[in-house]
């Protein structure tokens, strides 16, 4: 069998590049201790963007420093906003530790919905003593939540064990903001399935690039563009619905997606009368990272995790929703776009998994359903099952 061409599509910060960091940790040989040590300039750049982040919004948002001894580190910082280096020192470092555990900062960090902060700004400003030390490699987990744009399209190929042969894949990840997309169509051609990332966590937040637009609406109109794309037409997709654990989180802030629906009347089905299923439930559930293999075992099927709020479960469920209703030509974001009928969409199918993108066992999990699925519609799609 040829080499399966696999395309990773998806707005800015969904996750695409995390993923085809996980094909390399699962697939492909992981990262050597040189390309570990590689990754440490972005690191710095990710802690660098994130307090200069923070502390650019704390004045717009009107949040004072909670001690006034901050001052000269948040200056510290914010000389630091032209930098491209990554020269640090052990000033830098103290700076950057007395800001975050500055109270101003900290309630800065919970309204990080209200402007622009990477997801991982948190993850890595809560590790700067292993950071700073001399002896620092990151780990696999540190390389899945550093963040770096793509800005060119990269590609990987590894070859799979299936069925006593071996399958080669050759992945592509493009950029997802709007500058970067019109470079899609680049690799539209011969492409086997498509991974969409739609990011179920984005309903708060607005776009990077055009922060007049909803993150959320953006993405279900992207996704309905590539749906029903002319070039696309015997393509099928694989929708990740990604960052269940940061959407787990902002549920336990209070964050509801209700306020987007309520700016957008009319648009959307309504939520409290949208029924979650007992299967749609434990769909969710069973991917939902967390809870030890001992318990995952002893739990049945039927049984629940009590540990997550049912509100979370309501809200990924609602937003894969969107997006189904999206493909069965239910449901119309994009006003340019008329949808196609059902008959056009015959030769390509649309299948949802709800990922964590940085959680290596459900992406590994994921995949192997994606790789059967694949494997099956390209059979099919060439006459051979
Ligand atoms: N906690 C958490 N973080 C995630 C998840 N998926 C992605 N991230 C983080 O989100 C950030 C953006 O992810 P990327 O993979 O760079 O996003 P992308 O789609 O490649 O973005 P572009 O290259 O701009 O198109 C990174 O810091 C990732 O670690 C997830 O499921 N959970
Ligand atoms: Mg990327």
């Amino acid at each position: 069998m040829k080499r399966l061409k696999i395309l990773l599509l998806g707005t800015g910060e969904s996750g695409k590049s995390t993923i085809t960091k996980q094909m390399k940790i699962i697939h492909i040989n992981g990262y050597s201790f040189a390309e570990r040590l590689e990754k440490i300039k972005d690191i710095i750049r990710n802690v660098r963007e994130s307090l200069l982040s923070m502390v650019g919004a704390m004045h717009h948002l009107n949040i004072p420093l909670e001690d006034e001894e901050s001052r000269p580190s948040a200056d510290f910082i914010l000389d630091q906003a032209a930098r491209q280096d990554t020269e640090t020192s052990e000033e830098f470092w103290m700076h950057c530790e007395r800001l975050w555990a500055d109270g101003g900062v900290q309630k800065c960090y919970d309204r990080s919905h209200e402007y622009q902060l990477i997801d991982c700004a948190k993850y890595f400003l809560d590790k700067i003593k292993e950071i700073k030390s001399p002896n620092y490699a990151p780990s696999d987990q540190d390389i899945l939540r550093c963040r770096a744009i793509t800005t060119s399209i990269q590609h990987i190929e590894f070859d799979v064990p299936d069925a006593g042969q071996s399958v080669k894949f050759s992945v592509y990840d493009v950029g997802g903001q709007q500058g970067e997309r019109k470079k899609w169509i680049q690799v539209f051609d011969n492409v086997v399935a498509i991974l969409y990332l739609g990011d179920t966590s984005c309903f708060d937040q607005t776009l990077r690039e055009d922060t007049a637009k909803s993150r959320l609406i953006e993405s279900l109109e992207i996704f309905e563009q590539v749906w029903n794309n002319r070039f696309l037409r015997p393509v099928s997709i694989l929708l990740f619905l990604n960052k269940i654990d940061i959407l787990a989180e902002k549920i336990a802030k209070g964050r509801s997606i209700k306020d987007l629906l309520a700016q957008h009347p009319g648009v959307f089905p309504d939520y409290d009368s949208c029924p979650v299923s007992s299967n749609e439930r434990l769909e969710f559930l069973d991917a939902f990272p967390g809870g030890s293999e001992q318990t995952a075992k002893r739990r049945s099927r039927s049984s629940s995790r009590t540990d997550i709020n049912p509100e979370v479960v309501k809200t990924a469920v609602y937003i894969k929703n969107l997006f189904t209703r999206i493909v069965r030509g239910e449901l119309s974001i994009n006003k340019t776009i008329q949808p196609h009928p059902k008959e056009w969409h015959q030769n390509h199918s649309c299948e949802y998994f709800y990922t964590c993108a940085v959680d290596t066992n459900n992406v590994k999990k994921v995949l192997e359903g994606c790789r059967t699925l694949i494997i099956r519609k390209h059979l099919e799609r060439f006459g051979i099952i």
